[in-house]
C-alpha cells in the first residue's frame, strides 16, 4: 500500500518513523510519502491560504496550490482522504476497508480548512474517491494529528505488520464490535489488588466466558450507543471459537 501525506507542517509526521508504522516502512509492507504542500507554490512567500469569502475570521487554504499539489500525488485509484471536524466518523469498518486499497492520499489542511472546490474537483474526476472524514467531536487545529490516527489505524491491518493476527480480532471496536476486556499481568499481586481468579485458573472456557462478560459490560456501561449497534452474530462465533 501506498500513503501520501500532504501538509504545511510535514514534521508533525515524524511519529510515523516510529515503532510498527516505522517498521513496516523500512520493511516495504507500506510506502508512506509525506510532502510539504509548500513545494507546490509560485510565489516568493509560499503563500497557501488568504481570506474567506462572505468574511469571517480566520483564513481559508487556497484551492490552486492544493490542486497542484494532488495533480502530483493523485493517480487513477487512488482514495483522496480529507480530514475535518465536519466529516464522517472515522472507525474500525472504515480503516478495515481503507486497508484493502492500494492508494490513500491524506490532505492535512489548516487555518478553517481548505476551499470546499478541492473535494468538489476531485469527486468530478473519474477513478479518484473522495471521503472527508473527522477523528472525534473536538476541533483541533489541523488535520495532521487525524492523518497519524488514520496511517496507524490502517497500517496495523496490513498483513505482517502485527506480530500476531489473532490480537487484532480480539481488541476494542473488533470483529464482535465490543470493547476490549480488562487485562493484567504479573505480579499478581500489586497495591493490595489481586488478579481475578478465573484467570489464574488454567480454564480456558470460563476464561474466554469472563471475558467476553467484562467486553458486553464495559461496552454498555461506556458505549451504550454500541451495544444497539452489536453483532450478536459475530459475538456467538466468537463465542463458539472458545
Ligand atoms: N479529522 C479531524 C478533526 C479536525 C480538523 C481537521 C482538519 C482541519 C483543518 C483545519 N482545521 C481547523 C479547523 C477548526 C475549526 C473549523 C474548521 N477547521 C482542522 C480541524 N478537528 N477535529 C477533528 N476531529
Amino acid at each position: 500500500m501506498r500513503i501520501d501525506v500532504v501538509s504545511i507542517f510535514p514534521d508533525y509526521l515524524a511519529p510515523l518513523d516510529l515503532s510498527l508504522v516505522g517498521k513496516a516502512r523500512t520493511g516495504g509492507l507500506l510506502d508512506l510519502r509525506v510532502h510539504d504542500l509548500r513545494d507546490w507554490t509560485t510565489d516568493r512567500h509560499r503563500t497557501v491560504d488568504d481570506t474567506p469569502f462572505g468574511g469571517g475570521a480566520g483564513m481559508v487554504m487556497r484551492p490552486d496550490v492544493w490542486g497542484t499539489a494532488l495533480d502530483s500525488v493523485l493517480d487513477d485509484g487512488a482514495h483522496l482522504l480529507v480530514p475535518t471536524p465536519s466529516g464522517a466518523p472515522l472507525t474500525q469498518r472504515t480503516a478495515e476497508r481503507l486497508a484493502e486499497e492500494q492508494h490513500l492520499v491524506v490532505a492535512c489542511g489548516r487555518y478553517e480548512g481548505i476551499d470546499a472546490r478541492v473535494a468538489e474537483h476531485y469527486r468530478a474526476r473519474p477513478g479518484v474517491r473522495v471521503s472527508e472524514f473527522s477523528i472525534g467531536d473536538y476541533v483541533l487545529n489541523g488535520g495532521e494529528v487525524a492523518a497519524l490516527v488514520l496511517v496507524e489505524a490502517v497500517a496495523r491491518l496490513l498483513p505482517g505488520v502485527v506480530g500476531n493476527p489473532e490480537s487484532l480480532v480480539e481488541e476494542s471496536h473488533g470483529a464482535a464490535g465490543l470493547l476490549e476486556y480488562p487485562v493484567y499481568t504479573k505480579p499478581p499481586q500489586w497495591a493490595g489488588l489481586d488478579v481475578p481468579d478465573v484467570l489464574l485458573s488454567g480454564h480456558h472456557g470460563r476464561i474466554a466466558r469472563w471475558r467476553r462478560d467484562q467486553a458486553l459490560r464495559r461496552t454498555a456501561g461506556r458505549r451504550p450507543d454500541l451495544v444497539a449497534a452489536l453483532d450478536v452474530a459475530a459475538l456467538d462465533r466468537a463465542d463458539l471459537a472458545t
